[in-house]
């Protein structure tokens, strides 16, 4: 007889006032019921992609004794409005939910990160879980409580900073997810490993088509890995007034790259390029050896990363830059590292300096 081995999954503990588990693992949605306990409804938002996973997962919901009202929004950037998200208040109204009733997002980070922010405003903050199904979101986006939108000005500019009630990481869903994505995710991977853990970088330099296979131990150790870099970060600095600043290394120029853009461009893609210009601007200003800024660039090309953007899109990047969430009035600031796993703040720099580091970028 064959002997069936289940595998636990793993559970990463996320502390502060609300505190929650992400759970990591294979076939996990048996694992959902329990967190919406004392539930009646259930929202389940969703985008095409995931119909079929969503019709599976009501259904699942449906046994456990919950009304569910799935709700389909457009898929990936598309659906971060606030125009979409007003279109499931209306449904949440229609349906009759209360305080007690829960928002589940299943998909990737940008449903993820409306279905957070639709249920932190719903009634002024009710229960939620995200499903996550991509890398980007499991290692990332699903974790730590950031919800929100995009607004015409920028990136994420309306949002709310809501935990959710439980994490589900079910890696058996990457086998649906185009590599392209896949691969997208790595980068936010890669940004973990410069900012705090450099294991993470030596998994994947010792294997970058591992680290590209979602059934791999490999891809399993440097999702676990990135996850705790977040619980950690977010656990001590929810509200990010200080330590949580340094997980957005590389977003200033790769948010005002995803603005430029019109949001056609992959997150984890422009994080990629953002990793470059931050490791430049780190060298340029006297934080970074260039070998560590070398890394970047041979890391992220190693997993097929774009590292380069356009030399005239300049102009319209720093303007872009100025409205990112870390400067203070006209002062842009930007999280550079001293060294592997050292992050620090730079506190306005010169154009000059700006401009000089974009030199690094250009294709
Ligand atoms: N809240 C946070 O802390 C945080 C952190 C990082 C990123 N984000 C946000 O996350 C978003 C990016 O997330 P993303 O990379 O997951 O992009 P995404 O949500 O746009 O998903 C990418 C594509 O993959 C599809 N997809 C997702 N899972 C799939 C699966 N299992 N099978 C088939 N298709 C699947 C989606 O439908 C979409 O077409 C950005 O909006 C970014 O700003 C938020
Ligand atoms: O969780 C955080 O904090 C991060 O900065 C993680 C980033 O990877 C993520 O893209 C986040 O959404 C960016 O936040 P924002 O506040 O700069 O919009
Ligand atoms: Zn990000």
């Amino acid at each position: 007889m064959t002997e069936l081995t289940v595998t636990e999954p793993t559970r990463i503990d996320v502390g502060g006032d609300t505190p929650y588990q992400v759970l990591v693992g294979r076939d996990l949605l048996g694992e959902l019921p329990p967190m919406l306990a004392g539930a009646e409804q259930a929202a389940l938002l969703y985008a095409e992609p995931l119909k079929a996973h969503a019709e599976a997962l009501a259904a699942r919901l449906d046994g456990a004794g919950l009304r569910t009202v799935p709700i389909e929004v457009p898929d990936a950037e598309d659906g971060k409005s606030i125009g979409v998200a007003a279109g499931c208040w209306d449904a949440l109204g229609a349906n009759g939910f209360t305080r007690s009733d829960v928002v589940i997002g299943l998909g990737g980070g940008a449903v993820t990160d409306l279905a957070g922010f639709v249920a932190a405003a719903w009634l002024r903050g009710v229960r939620w879980v995200p499903v996550s199904t991509s890398l980007l979101g499991m290692v990332d986006a699903a974790v730590g409580g950031k919800t929100g939108v995009n607004t015409s000005a920028g990136k994420n500019l309306v949002g709310a900073f809501h935990p959710p009630a439980g994490v589900l990481c079910d890696l058996a869903m990457l086998d649906t997810l185009p590599h392209a994505d896949l691969v997208a995710g790595l980068a936010e991977v890669v940004k973990c490993g410069f900012i705090a853990d450099p294991a993470i970088l030596d998994l994947i330099e010792a294997g970058p088509a591992a680290a590209q296979d979602p059934a791999s131990p490999a891809l399993r150790e440097l999702v676990e890995r990135a996850i705790r870099v977040k619980a950690h970060v977010v656990t001590h600095d929810l509200r990010e007034s200080g330590l949580r600043e340094f997980l957005n290394y590389g977003h200033t120029l790769a948010h005002a790259i995803e603005k430029v853009e019109h949001y056609r461009w992959r997150h984890g893609h422009a994080v990629s390029v953002g990793l470059i210009y931050a490791a430049a601007l780190s060298v340029a200003t006297g934080h970074l050896s260039p070998d560590v800024a070398a890394r970047h660039r041979a890391v992220l090309t190693s997993l097929g990363l774009p590292v380069a953007y356009e030399a005239d899109a300049w102009p319209a990047l720093l303007a872009a830059m100025r409205v990112d969430k870390k400067a203070r009035g006209s002062t842009l600031r930007f999280v550079v590292l001293d060294g592997l796993g050292s992050p620090a703040i730079l506190a306005g720099p010169a154009d000059d300096v700006l401009e000089a580091a974009y030199r690094e970028v250009i294709a």
